[in-house]
């Protein structure tokens, strides 16, 4: 039997994201290893604002092509709040690699695997369950590549919204529907703003080719609102850059917070899977992160890898994770448990 090797970049980061990485890595090996077809070479990459204090560039052009020759991407968290460029700006590579690889499918499950975890607590197990997929190439992001005139008395941010960069994410939107509870809503803010307005008309037009899909159009504040008083309305839920990034942290917080929300941001041929979380520097270093939401995006980019080993791996991590948190007291700190990182993963690798 031939064996597939893929090649896969680690980037722990900084902060907490060596250590919920270290988790990861470990378990999805493990979920590898009963494959005779399979294999990961996995290759660590230094990145973030350590990789900048040392070398003055947070991205290193090497580190960039790593990522580029890989199969897939794992990344833990990158940034400090006290590294930043002369401008004032935070160091961003998260957002550097996306656009430069063009990853612009941003795929954000939240999903509840107790009502425990959830402040809302009259939810059960599985009742919150949908996807953000966030526009991740344009929008009110674009801005930071196109700066205007700035001065000390004004500033301004332009939100880019292009017809093809529309079309191809409300497609992916569309098709995530399909294979789920086929429902669509759309997040913009198209009572203000001409370019949500141009959102708008392309999601219909899109909308037009999935009749089986039901459509909701929703404005970002209602949005908000809305996912706090009926989360379990949604299914897929799509917008622009910066609407999704501030939802899908709202979102993780209804099924236990940002310990509990994975990634996959993904283009046409590559793909970076982390936490939707950043750095914690508040828990950094004290083996008291959850690695969950690290070890969900292993078990996604599993799933997205191009073998049906790979796929199945993925599956059975995915299971594994819901079957150690079926145990309430399989939990850390952040979602009112006691485990550390490490006995977090020693509990999911005995499930898996
Ligand atoms: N994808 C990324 O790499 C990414 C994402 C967001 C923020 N950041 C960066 O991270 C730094 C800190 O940002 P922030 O504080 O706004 O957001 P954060 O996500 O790091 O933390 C927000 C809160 O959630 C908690 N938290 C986050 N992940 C956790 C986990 N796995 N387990 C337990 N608790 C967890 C933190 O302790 C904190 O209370 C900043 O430099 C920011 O730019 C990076
Ligand atoms: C760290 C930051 C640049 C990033 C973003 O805003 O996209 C993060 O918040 C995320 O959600 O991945
Ligand atoms: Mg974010």
């Amino acid at each position: 039997m031939s064996k597939q090797t893929f090649q896969i970049a680690v980037l722990s980061g900084d902060g907490i994201g060596p250590e919920v990485t270290q988790q990861a890595v470990r378990l999805m090996s493990a979920a590898c290893e009963p494959f005779e077809d399979i294999d990961l070479s996995l290759q660590e990459v230094s990145v973030g604002a350590q990789e900048y204090l040392k070398n003055g560039d947070p991205l290193p052009d090497s580190a960039f092509d790593v990522c580029r020759e890989s199969d897939a991407v794992l990344l833990g968290a990158m940034g400090m709040p006290s590294v930043r460029w002369p401008d004032g700006r935070e160091m961003t590579p998260q957002i550097d690699l996306r656009e430069r690889l063009d990853l612009y499918n941003g795929l954000r499950p939240i999903y509840l695997y107790a009502a425990e975890d959830s402040p809302l607590k009259k939810y059960q197990a599985g009742e919150i369950d949908f996807v953000i997929v966030r526009e991740n190439t344009e929008g009110l992001f674009a801005a930071r590549t196109d700066p205007q005139d700035q001065t000390r008395e004004e500033a301004r941010d332009i939100m880019l919204i292009t017809r093809k960069g529309s079309l191809r994410i409300f497609r992916a939107a569309f098709d995530q529907a399909m294979q789920r509870r086929k429902k669509v809503t759309l997040v913009d803010k198209a009572n203000v703003l001409p370019s949500m307005v141009l959102f708008r008309e392309v999601f219909e037009e899109i909308a037009a080719e999935y009749p089986e899909v039901e459509t909701e159009v929703v404005y970002v504040d209602a949005a908000a609102l809305f996912l706090v008083q009926r989360p379990q309305s949604f299914d897929v839920i799509v917008t622009e850059n910066m609407f999704g990034d501030i939802l899908s942290d709202l979102a993780a917080g209804l099924v236990g917070g940002m310990g509990m929300a994975p990634s996959g941001d993904i283009g046409e041929d590559c793909a970076v899977f982390q936490p939707s979380h950043g750095t914690a520097p508040d828990i950094a270093g004290q083996n008291k992160a959850n690695p969950v939401a690290t070890i969900l995006s292993a078990a996604m980019l599993l799933q997205w890898l191009d073998h049906p080993s790979a796929k199945e791996a993925g599956v059975k991590l995915d299971s594994a994770v819901k079957k150690a948190l079926a145990d309430p007291a399989v939990r850390t700190g952040d979602v009112g448990g006691s485990l550390s990182t490490t006995e977090m993963g020693d509990a999911i690798l005995k499930c898996l």
